[in-house]
């Protein structure tokens, strides 16, 4: 990312250095995530029903390893369609968060994704895991979108916030004004 966008050799290793020391320090996260079966449904019952809600991710990225059980889908850039994405054995998907948008004036983009139910009768009646590490700078960064891709003289609307403040601001629109 570093050489894409032409900044200095661990302008984002920097910013990330206190990913092991703890939440006051820097929010990165690991998650193990299991959705349950779906067991005695009626055909129907559980239409609509989701395992995981459409959402950004809020951080740099996110690192996913899924197994093979399927139901994630993005939205491309400019598309309303859902997308399946696909199983690679081994593989770990790798999805740009909103900071990271911010940061890069959408050059890379936090693409809207979920997880659903698949219709498969077999496939419902198994659960499905997947292990996130939720990657984010640490909170006393500034997200200057100008230090990257140079951006010309900076505005005085464009109001710099720091890595915790846009999280907050994030849990805030997301669950309300419980994080103060
Ligand atoms: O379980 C998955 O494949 C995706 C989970 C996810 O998007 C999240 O926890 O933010
Ligand atoms: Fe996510």
């Amino acid at each position: 990312m570093e050489v894409a966008l032409e900044t200095t050799p661990s302008f984002f290793i920097d910013k990330h250095s206190q990913m092991l020391e703890g939440d006051d320090l820097n929010m990165s996260t690991l998650r193990m995530l299991y959705y349950p079966a779906i067991v005695d449904d009626e055909p129907g019952q559980s239409e609509g029903a989701i395992r995981c809600g459409a959402h950004v991710d809020y951080g740099t990225f996110t690192l996913l390893a899924q197994d093979s059980e399927g139901g994630l889908e993005v939205q491309l850039p400019g598309s309303e369609k859902w997308e399946r994405v696909g199983h690679l054995p081994g593989a770990i998907l790798i999805n740009g968060g909103e900071l990271l948008s911010i940061w890069t004036k959408k050059r890379y983009h936090a693409l809207p994704h979920r997880v659903v139910i698949p219709e498969q009768e077999l496939i419902r009646t198994r659960g499905r895991h997947s292990i996130a590490y939720f990657c984010h700078p640490n909170n006393s960064i500034l997200i200057s979108p100008n230090d990257l891709l140079g951006g010309g003289e900076a505005k005085s609307e464009d109001k710099v916030y720091s890595a915790y403040e846009l999280i907050q601001k994030k849990f805030n629109d997301t669950y309300g004004q419980r994080y103060q």
